[in-house]
């Protein structure tokens, strides 16, 4: 195993930004990437380009180092960069041991909370894996895959409580259009993101249902507010969630036209059902898995979550969108 190697674990669009990334920074590395489609993996060795996400992306990784072959990709890299939608994530880990993943550096850049476990990654690769939260990284912050692929201007936070592994980390990842941040805050950031997302899913629910941008803005004023509480009750620490991992994200993810939350939420507002604006998009809406965990999450906590309330009861309960932005509205200020 050569130090500074990197397994990037996921064939989605944030994985492909994330190789593009990596390639274009210009430290030395060795890059591997795995995905679990052989017939991706073909055409990406044949043709540079991923088929189905950011396909106008170059991609430069040698065609020996992406496979399909978890394990092996595993053992030869120094970190391990988690990019697969949390709730496959238990899938693709399949037959992984903690054994394999002893002493690594792992990188979660998964917005999401693990199904069933309802843990965010960092808890879950703790507590089943026994990875070190020395060992632990996050990365978050306002970046649509979209815009890396065009290489506009984005800003990533890296989050550790190692924070000389998240600058070490930043300095392999770093380019031209990508800035990084780091900071030591990986529960706040790893929730924030899991939130941002059900709150983008609110935002494209109300615009689905003919809300304007006046409200909107009222939405994720009252949003960044409740993310604060729910941060604090679950990791009380001195931290500014104006900053670009809390509320940057929420804002690009909730107004931006790439954004697949507010994509679904959209659709679920004029009247789509889940299932179907599942089919519609062939991308994952991570809030629409999340609001169900963080609303057992809450359980415990019972924080004053009324946009999270809304989201769950429109998505899980069936009850009408209408109806319950109506009424939520009449809880914002
Ligand atoms: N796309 C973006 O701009 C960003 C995404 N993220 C996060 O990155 C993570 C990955 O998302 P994206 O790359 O956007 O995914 P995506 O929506 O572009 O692609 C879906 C991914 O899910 C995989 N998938 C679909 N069905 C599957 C199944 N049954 N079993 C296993 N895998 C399956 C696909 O192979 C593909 O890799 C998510 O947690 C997301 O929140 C974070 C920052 C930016
Ligand atoms: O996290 C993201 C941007 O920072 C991506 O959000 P979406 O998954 O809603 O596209």
């Amino acid at each position: 195993m050569n130090k500074n190697s990197i397994a990037v674990i996921g064939g989605g669009s944030w994985a492909t930004a994330n190789i593009k990334m990596l390639a274009d920074n210009t430290s030395p590395k060795e890059i591997f990437w795995w995905m679990r489609n052989q017939e991706a993996v073909d055409h990406i060795i044949k043709f540079k380009h991923n088929p189905h996400y950011l396909s106008s992306v170059e991609i430069n990784v040698p065609p020996q180092h992406i496979s399909t072959n978890l394990k092996e990709l595993i053992s030869q890299a120094e970190f391990i960069l988690l990019n697969v939608p949390a709730a496959f994530l238990k899938n693709a880990l399949d037959g992984i041991t903690p054994q394999d993943l002893q002493g690594k550096k792992i990188i979660s850049a998964i917005k999401g909370i693990v199904p069933d476990e309802n843990l965010i990654i960092g808890e879950f690769l703790n507590q089943r894996y026994g990875v070190d939260f020395n060992n632990l990284l996050v990365i978050s912050g306002p970046c649509h895959a979209e815009e890396v692929a065009l290489e506009k201007l984005s800003y990533l936070t890296i989050a550790s409580h190692d924070t000389e592994l998240a600058a070490r980390f930043a300095g392999m990842i770093s380019t031209r259009y990508i800035k990084t941040i780091v900071s030591d805050d990986i529960y706040g950031t790893e929730y924030g993101a899991v939130l941002k997302n059900i709150y983008a899913v609110a935002s494209g629910i109300c615009h689905g249902l003919g809300y304007g941008d006046n409200f909107q803005a009222v939405l994720i004023s009252n949003a960044i507010r409740e993310m604060e509480r729910f941060v604090e009750a679950v990791h009380p620490i001195d931290r500014d969630i104006k900053e670009s991992a809390y509320l940057g994200d929420l804002m690009v993810t909730a107004y931006s036209q790439f954004s697949r939350n507010r994509t679904f939420g959209n659709m679920i507002g004029k009247g789509y059902t889940v299932t179907s604006a599942q089919l519609e998009m062939n991308m994952v809406a991570e809030g629409y898995y999340a609001v169900n965990c963080l609303y057992q999450v809450n359980k415990q906590y019972k924080v004053f979550m009324p946009i999270c309330d809304a989201v769950y009861a429109i998505l899980y309960q069936k009850r009408s969108p209408l109806f319950e932005m109506k009424s939520l509205a009449e809880q914002l200020s």
